[in-house]
């Protein structure tokens, strides 16, 4: 779901591990540390959800300071879902959060499932008291492509056949497991989504199919695994084009046998999930037995649901983009603005290499950016006419904005507010923050670097934190620091 979700907690370690774990799931996850920050932050925009820590001050433990927030944000126009969570598991705290208009409540350390249980449930709660708007998973659009691909989920999603789902990065393929989850018999369950590219092999098990506590070192708990927390509902294996065939070959069991056995226990338990995949990984890849096993392959996808790139369906690009500015317009409360003819021209010309991933960053940047009494070329991240191309930029820096780089990953142009004129911010708009090493920070250059890497492998994050040597988490830190 497109959520805003904003998790307050002094402590940053917590905050930014319940965020990486949110953000795969959610359009926007912030955190703030310090209370004091709140009122700001609210005046932006007012989160979908909130996670609120219950006590701030150190050696404090009564829960006074999480609850005076909470009657702050009780008092917005659309009050966020709360879910309250505290160190300390105390009952009586827990119910006066609960009566004070928390839907829900959360102990730390806390289990990854129940997390993003908790939330989707507030989400979903919160989505009934306010209408579609609140989450907007709607698969929007209505191109002929898209038209024949909501045929086809509808008449899929009833069955119980497992389904996979191809395309490229950002072209919506969360969002059409959702749907086919929604319109399934099993849609009172939740759906869980689990990155398996990111999943490393020492914890698959451990994640997948739960332990016993005192099954090894950290196991201080029992723990279900992703396929008991998702039992009655679907399990959203996304990125699985990205597997080791170690762990390839433990799922192939696990979905041949119907059952799993926790870590540490004596008898498997059976499982009761539909299995929805999805890979970006172009079926030649998907198809070669050094990168994927063909009998997990046929476990997998008995009905192979394929979603076309945005450059081949253009004509939906009006409409994402005015439900795009709407939504962010309304987050950011600002005025509803119209878009330049040339700029929608731009745009409704622009290949797209992010797809609607990167059509809703450059709206949001649209929002934030825009100066004029329009938004022009430049407020999305573009030129407006290819010819405006600065000459003799190369280097992996210059990729990033380079004419025809996808507005996903802009760098705010120094100057190009200016007077809003398309054929002004042009120029301005193709000049990447690192090109002059003068007036470049390391900031700029590191964002610069990031953004081409992401550019270079079409936003798949795995590839471009293996080729810019960092973890997966450090890269989605990164793009948090710098905003992409
Ligand atoms: N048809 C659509 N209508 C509205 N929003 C869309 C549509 N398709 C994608 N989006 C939005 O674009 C973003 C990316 O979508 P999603 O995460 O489903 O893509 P994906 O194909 O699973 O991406 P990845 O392979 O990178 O994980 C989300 O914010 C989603 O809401």
């Amino acid at each position: 779901m497109t959520a805003y979700i904003l998790i307050l907690d002094d402590d940053a370690d917590v905050a930014t591990a319940a965020q990486l774990l949110l953000r795969r799931r959610h359009g926007q996850v912030v955190t703030l540390s310090d209370p004091a920050g709140l009122p700001a932050l609210l005046a932006r925009g007012v989160p979908d959800v909130v996670l609120l820590d219950l006590n701030f001050t150190p050696g404090r433990i009564n829960g006074a300071e999480g609850l005076a927030l909470m009657d702050v944000l009780r008092t917005q126009a659309r009050p966020p879902a709360v879910i309250a969570m505290t160190a300390y598991a105390d009952v009586p705290l827990a119910v006066e959060a609960l009566k004070r208009g928390a839907g829900d409540f959360i102990t730390k350390p806390w289990d990854n499932a129940r997390l993003i249980a908790a939330v989707d449930q507030a989400l979903a709660r919160r989505q009934a008291a306010h209408g579609a708007a609140a989450g907007s998973p709607e698969l929007m659009g209505e191109s002929r492509a898209m038209r024949e691909l909501k045929a086809l989920i509808a008449s899929v999603a009833p069955t119980e056949a497992n389904v996979m789902v191809l395309g490229e990065n950002g072209v919506g393929k969360e969002l059409v497991a959702r749907a086919i989850h929604a319109a399934s018999r099993r849609a009172t369950g939740t759906m869980l989504a689990v990155d398996m590219g990111a999943l490393p092999e020492s914890t698959f098990e451990s994640e997948l199919f739960g332990h016993r506590k005192g099954s090894f070192t950290d196991a201080r708990a029992d723990r279900a695994g992703r396929f008991q927390a998702a039992r009655g509902g679907s399990l959203f294996l996304d990125e699985i084009g990205n597997m080791p065939l170690a762990a390839q070959a433990k799922l192939l069991t696990a979905l041949e046998r119907r059952e799993v056995t926790p870590i540490g226990a004596d008898k498997p338990e059976a499982i009761d999930v539909r299995i929805i995949s999805a890979t970006n990984l172009d079926e030649a890849r998907l198809f070669d037995p050094s990168v994927f096993r063909a009998d997990l392959l046929f476990r997998l996808n008995t009905i192979v649901i394929r979603v076309p790139p945005l450059r081949e369906r253009l004509e939906d690009v009006p409409l994402l983009l005015s439900h795009y500015l709407k939504r962010y317009e309304s987050q950011y409360q600002r005025p509803a603005r119209e878009i330049t003819a040339a700029a929608l021209d731009a745009l409704a010309r622009h290949d797209w290499p992010g797809n609607v991933r990167a059509l809703r960053h450059a709206c949001e940047r649209a929002v934030i950016l825009g100066q004029g009494v329009e938004y022009v070329a430049a407020d999305f991240g573009l030129a407006a006419a290819p010819a405006a191309a600065a000459p003799g930029l190369s280097g992996a820096a210059g990729a990033a904005n380079a004419p025809g780089a996808p507005p996903g990953y802009p760098t705010h142009a120094a100057g190009s507010g200016g007077d809003g004129g398309d054929r002004a911010v042009a120029a301005n708009a193709s000049l990447p923050a690192a090109a002059s090493a003068t007036d470049a920070t390391l900031d700029a250059i590191e964002r610069a670097a990031i953004a081409a890497t992401l550019a270079q492998f079409n936003g798949n994050i795995s590839h471009a934190a293996k080729t810019l040597g960092i973890s997966r988490a450090a890269l989605y830190r990164k793009l948090g620091k710098h905003g992409i």
